[in-house]
């Protein structure tokens, strides 16, 4: 069986079998390896902006706020947790755009090719206790600090 998310797919042109992954759109002639042994665990904190695919949340119907705002607030977030003053996991709880909001931020473990390619790519170059720089994906801007 393939991981989470992927099915085979007919190409129109060759009528060859290629891999397609209905989570991250990704598409590839070579099957995905099964990531199941290499799986990492993260919490995150999400700020969306007008230009997120989807500028709703939980704490904001309509999110208005710039990709510049958003930016700026995530480095406000990243020094206060840097410095110590708050953990990810508290400033989560109530500043995260993301349901896992209400788990600190925790998004449990994942494999590859679950998470969009750049919180993906972001999280597996983390050592374990590190927190990212801010990460760009198309539902916002977020810091990730990997736990497992
Ligand atoms: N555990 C999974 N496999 N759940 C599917 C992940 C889908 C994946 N999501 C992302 O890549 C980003 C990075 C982390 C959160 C996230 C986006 C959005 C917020 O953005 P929006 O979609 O409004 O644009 N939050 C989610 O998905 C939440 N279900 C994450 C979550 C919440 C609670 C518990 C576990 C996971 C994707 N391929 O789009």
């Amino acid at each position: 069986s393939l991981p989470e998310g992927w099915i085979t797919r007919e190409s129109r042109s060759t009528g060859k079998i290629y891999y397609y992954n209905t989570l991250t759109n990704q598409s590839q002639w070579e099957p995905p390896t099964d990531a199941s042994e290499d799986k990492v665990r993260a919490s995150h904190l999400l700020v969306k902006h007008n230009e997120s695919r989807r500028p709703s949340s939980w704490r904001q119907n309509e999110i208005t706020r710039s990709k510049d705002d958003a930016l700026k607030l995530i480095q406000e977030y990243r020094k206060k947790i840097v410095g110590g003053e708050i953990t990810l996991g508290q400033l989560a709880l109530e500043m995260s755009d993301c349901s896992s909001a209400r788990k600190e931020g925790d998004l449990g473990f994942f494999g590859r090719g679950q998470m969009q390619k750049p919180f993906e790519d972001a999280t597996y170059a983390l050592q374990i206790g590190e927190l990212s720089e801010p990460v760009f994906t198309d539902s916002g801007i977020h810091i990730i600090l990997r736990t497992g």
